[in-house]
């Protein structure tokens, strides 16, 4: 339960995502769905006092891996309703709402059939704000049924013109990374959800904290959305290190941003990354460990804003490296790109986890338009 005591007066970059009771507690605005009963169980006995009771919403029986079969249910249970009458209560509590993350998987009945049939009623109650969808797509190897890839194909169809950006995930590339990178054997979702979380965080690091360059929702989807078709962008995360190497190890913008762009940071199994060109990037950076350290004198433990952790200049420079290809072959890019990437900037390293496995010194995400993966898959239809 976040407290009022937990949290400093001057530090207000709770309320993007908390509402504040009069009790002085601060309430997730998140609303969770799973037709299956067993979920809402769970959140409620894992944590009993951070959400809202009535913002999990659980029903009878779970949509059977059949995306006809969660569209079915929204409309037969009222699914629909019941979120919408959540979120309309939610937006009433905010003062400057920009948008929505929906989070969903592709590859269940529920996530995509439910999923689809809830993105639609909120583009159409909520037209003005962005959306944005960070997806888990169905992969090879850790599929849980054999239909994953028709539910995958039919949600991305009826989802194509109501989403503003579609973030690519897949379990598969983030289970390689959690082994290679952070050492960690036998993985599981934990592991999984937690790197997913951070780089899905990383996206509104502009809303949540004083920003050196900032990079909003709105501002993202200016960046890297020409146009609706190509909104797939994919995501990538560095450094990533295990708690051995971690101390080892110092990171400059260079080399992170540089390390942003090997195929193996990327959150999507992308073997072709290197045949591919890029149509767009954004580079979200956040403070370093160094300032956090010599001069972390601020708020809870951040840096002061003054002591400005990170240099633009420096992140502008290691993009045009990384395109000239000084030091490896270069990232190849559309002819049309030039050096004109958004860059946010936020002097404020992610939080520290006691629990966590492995920690960060730095934290970055970025995004690739990716046209191959998807736009052969969207032309089958007619
Ligand atoms: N990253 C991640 N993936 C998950 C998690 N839980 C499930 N998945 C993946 O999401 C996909 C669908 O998961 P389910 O939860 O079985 O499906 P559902 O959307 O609830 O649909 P129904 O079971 O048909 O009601 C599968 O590919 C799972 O591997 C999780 O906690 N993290």
């Amino acid at each position: 339960m976040l407290q009022k005591s937990f949290v400093d007066p001057d530090d207000t970059s709770y309320n993007s995502f908390f509402s504040e009771t009069h009790a002085g507690q601060h309430v997730p605005r998140a609303i969770f769905v799973d037709t299956d009963p067993s979920t809402r169980n769970e959140i409620l006995s894992e944590s009993p006092d951070l959400f809202h009771p009535e913002n999990v919403l659980g029903y009878k029986q779970d949509c059977k891996n059949n995306f006809f079969e969660g569209r079915f249910m929204a409309s037969h249970l009222k699914v629909k309703e019941d979120v919408l009458d959540r979120v309309r209560l939610q937006v009433d509590l905010c003062s400057n709402l920009q948008g929505f993350f929906v989070f969903h998987a592709f590859g269940g009945g529920t996530g995509s059939g439910i999923g689809c049939e809830i993105l639609h009623d909120l583009h159409e109650a909520f037209d003005k704000k962005v959306i944005f969808q960070p997806i888990v797509f169905p992969s090879r190897q850790f599929a849980s049924s054999m239909v994953e890839p028709y539910n995958c194909i039919f949600s991305t169809f009826y989802t194509r013109d109501v989403v503003d950006v579609t973030m690519m995930l897949d379990n598969q590339a983030v289970y390689q990374m959690v082994e290679s990178k952070q050492c960690i054997k036998n993985p599981d979702f934990h592991h999984v959800n937690r790197l997913i979380a951070q780089t899905i965080s990383a996206c509104t690091t502009s809303l949540r904290f004083e920003a050196q360059l900032s990079a909003k929702m709105t501002e993202i989807v200016t960046n890297l959305v020409p146009s609706k078709e190509f909104r797939y962008p994919v995501l990538s995360l560095a450094p990533i290190r295990g708690k051995d190497q971690e101390n080892h190890e110092t990171f400059s913008p260079q080399e992170i941003v540089t390390e942003l762009f090997e195929t193996s940071s990327v959150l999507s199994d992308v073997s072709h990354l290197k045949s591919n060109r890029y149509l767009a990037a954004v580079i979200l950076l956040r403070g370093n460990e160094e300032s956090f350290k010599e001069q972390g004198d601020g708020v809870a433990g951040y840096p002061k804003k003054e002591t400005l952790p990170m240099e633009a200049n420096k992140c502008i420079t290691a993009l045009q490296t990384v395109k000239d290809g000084t030091h490896r072959s270069p990232v190849k890019f559309a002819p049309w790109v030039s050096a004109g990437f958004k860059v946010g900037l936020v002097a404020v390293p992610p939080a520290r986890d006691a629990r966590a496995h492995s920690e960060y010194s730095s934290s970055t995400l970025h995004f690739l338009n990716f046209r191959k993966l998807i736009k052969p898959n969207l032309q089958n239809f007619p």
